[in-house]
């Protein structure tokens, strides 16, 4: 039997219609429409592609969005800065400062310096700390993106053995949180792991963020197993790929996200579902 592939472009272009919706209902009630700004440092390809496509989202769902594209050699001061004007813009509800920053500025204060409810990345401390206590309000976007997948395929998460590969700040750890949330029983694997074969044979849940092309081979997935893939790997040829081996894992999955077209596309949908939010909630 072949798993039935998880849509993440169809399920995002859903959340973006919805949102969509909510910044129309605002106009109609005479309010502002929600504002982005779109914080790049440096010239990195990859990260000017995702930028353009967090852009024209925000575009499409009829955001302003304001972009800024520093040099490289921004000093960390001068990057705190735009920040903390940004803090105090009333037109901007999310702001948005793409990673990997270059050599020499610290991520962890770019974080910290932005104002909770403006965080729509869901990184800050006080946000992530939220959803660790179970009162979620921003939450991070890959997890918060893939947790939307699970429910648009109908699957009864409570008790399932969720297996998440991967402990990083941004998708493993906060991955494992909303997991734990939505009443999963949650294993972390990560670098020590001893068996990682072992966990991912238990998994009826598998979101793999490894950032490794073809990890995880196919016949480690239980059968009927739910597997999301975060994995965004360059090959050789240009095109991308995840880090699970897609072609044997989809014949032991029930259902399994493709890359590209799954959890990446839900990332962009939920940070413009995120700014929506901030804008209702915190900066009406
Ligand atoms: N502050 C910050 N927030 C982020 O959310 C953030 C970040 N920094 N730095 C980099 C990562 C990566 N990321 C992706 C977003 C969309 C796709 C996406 O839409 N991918 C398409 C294909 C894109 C392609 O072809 O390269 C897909 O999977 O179908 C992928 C990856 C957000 N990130």
């Amino acid at each position: 039997m072949s798993a039935q592939i998880i849509d993440g472009k169809a399920i995002a272009a859903k959340v973006t219609d919805k949102v969509a919706i909510g910044v129309q209902a605002r106009k109609d009630k005479g309010l502002r429409v929600p504002g982005l700004a779109v914080v790049l440092v440096g010239g990195d390809p990859a990260s000017q592609i995702y930028v353009q496509s967090k852009r024209r989202t925000c575009e499409k769902v009829g955001f302003t969005s304001k972009a800024f594209d520093l040099p490289a050699t921004t000093s960390q001061q001068d990057l705190l800065t735009l920040i903390d004007e940004l803090n105090e813009d009333s037109t901007i509800d999310g702001i948005l400062v793409q990673f990997p920053l270059p050599e020499g500025l610290d991520e962890t204060s770019v974080i910290e310096r932005i104002k909770p409810s403006k965080d729509v990345d869901g990184f800050h401390p006080y946000n992530v700390g939220r959803l660790a206590q179970r009162i979620p309000l921003l939450r991070s976007c890959t997890p918060r993106g893939m947790i939307t997948m699970l429910e648009s395929i109908n699957i009864d998460l409570h008790g399932k053995h969720a297996v998440v590969v991967g402990a990083s700040n941004i998708v493993g750890r906060p991955m494992t949180l909303e997991l734990l949330l939505a009443g999963c029983t949650t294993t972390t694997c990560h670098r020590f792991t001893k068996d990682l074969e072992y966990h991912v044979r238990q998994a009826e849940i598998l979101v793999v963020a490894r950032g490794k092309a073809n990890f995880i081979p196919g016949d480690w997935i239980r059968e009927g197993a739910v597997v999301l893939d975060v994995g965004i790997n360059r090959l050789e040829n240009g095109k991308i790929t995840g880090d699970v081996d897609f072609e044997t894992a989809k014949e032991k999955a029930a259902w399994i996200s493709p890359v590209p077209g799954g959890v990446g596309p839900m990332t962009v949908a939920t940070l413009i579902e995120n700014t929506l939010f901030a804008c209702n909630e915190y900066h009406s």
